[in-house]
């Protein structure tokens, strides 16, 4: 039996708005093996960043456990999460998040460094080699496209080894053929180096995903596997429809 890279048991998280409050999750149970490329999908606020940043460590649930890489994270103090997130987690952002007066290189080793490791250039430059960027290092971040940029910010994630990447709509700021490009490099991650990759997104072309998890009202509503882009579009469309 596969165990899982990251499980979800019993997930809930409520929030206090105002004088009300908002359940984001609802009791989630999953488990996603390692080696494997997840896509959260669901309506707006069906509780996918949630989901997300729950299963990174980077939010607290209000009940219920997340396994990661064998760490139960509920046991683990503030120090312990950071710790967690800086070795064991990379995290991709819609919005690419580069430091703009340096260069692809060094966006890439800013966190490692920043964390107090000495990086070498070696490691920068497998890093940039494994997202096709080996000879753009020294390019600041005008001088590359809104799809290169996104793949500095990918090196930068894939630097210090991750155990999970967790990208919150990757594709999000870019257009349709530059967003396939994106996917279709998490993909080679995947099939390639068994990268353990969860990625929320709102694009039909996760079929490129192994798994499709579509939430609705912060529920596991049902997995999606070995599925068309057309299909999930007609499956979300008819979930929205009763939102
Ligand atoms: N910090 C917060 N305080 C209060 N309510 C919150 C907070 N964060 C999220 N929520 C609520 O929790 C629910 C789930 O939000 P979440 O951001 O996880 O949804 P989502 O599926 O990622 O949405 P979208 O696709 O629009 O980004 C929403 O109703 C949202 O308003």
């Amino acid at each position: 039996m596969t165990t899982a890279m990251v499980a979800l048991h019993d997930l809930r998280m409520e929030y206090t708005a105002g004088r009300g409050r908002v359940t984001a999750l609802d009791g989630v149970t999953v488990g996603l093996p390692a080696g494997t490329f997840t896509a959260v999908m669901g309506p707006s606020g069906s509780g996918k960043s949630t989901l997300l940043h729950c299963a990174a460590g980077l939010d607290r649930p209000s009940s219920g456990e997340v396994v990661l890489d064998g760490v139960r994270l509920s046991e683990l103090d503030e120090t312990g999460l950071t710790i967690l997130r800086r070795e064991r987690v990379g995290f991709v952002f819609q919005a690419f998040n580069l430091i703009s007066s340096l260069t692809a290189a060094q966006n890439v080793a800013l966190p490692a460094r920043l964390a107090g490791r000495r990086v070498a250039p070696e490691e920068v430059a497998a890093a940039l080699g494994r997202v096709g960027l080996a000879d753009r290092s020294g390019h600041r971040p005008v001088e590359l496209s809104g799809g290169e940029q996104q793949r500095v910010a990918i090196a930068r994630a894939l630097l210090t080894g991750p155990s999970v990447l967790f990208a919150d709509e990757p594709t999000g700021a870019l257009d349709a053929t530059t967003s396939r490009q994106v996917l279709a490099l998490l993909r080679g991650l995947v099939d390639e180096r068994r990268q353990t990759i969860v990625m929320v997104t709102h694009d039909p072309v996760a079929a490129v995903a192994d798994e499709i998890l579509l939430l609705t009202d912060g529920r596991l509503v049902d997995r999606l596997t070995a599925t068309s882009a057309e299909s999930i579009a007609a499956r979300m469309a008819a979930v929205e429809a009763t939102c």
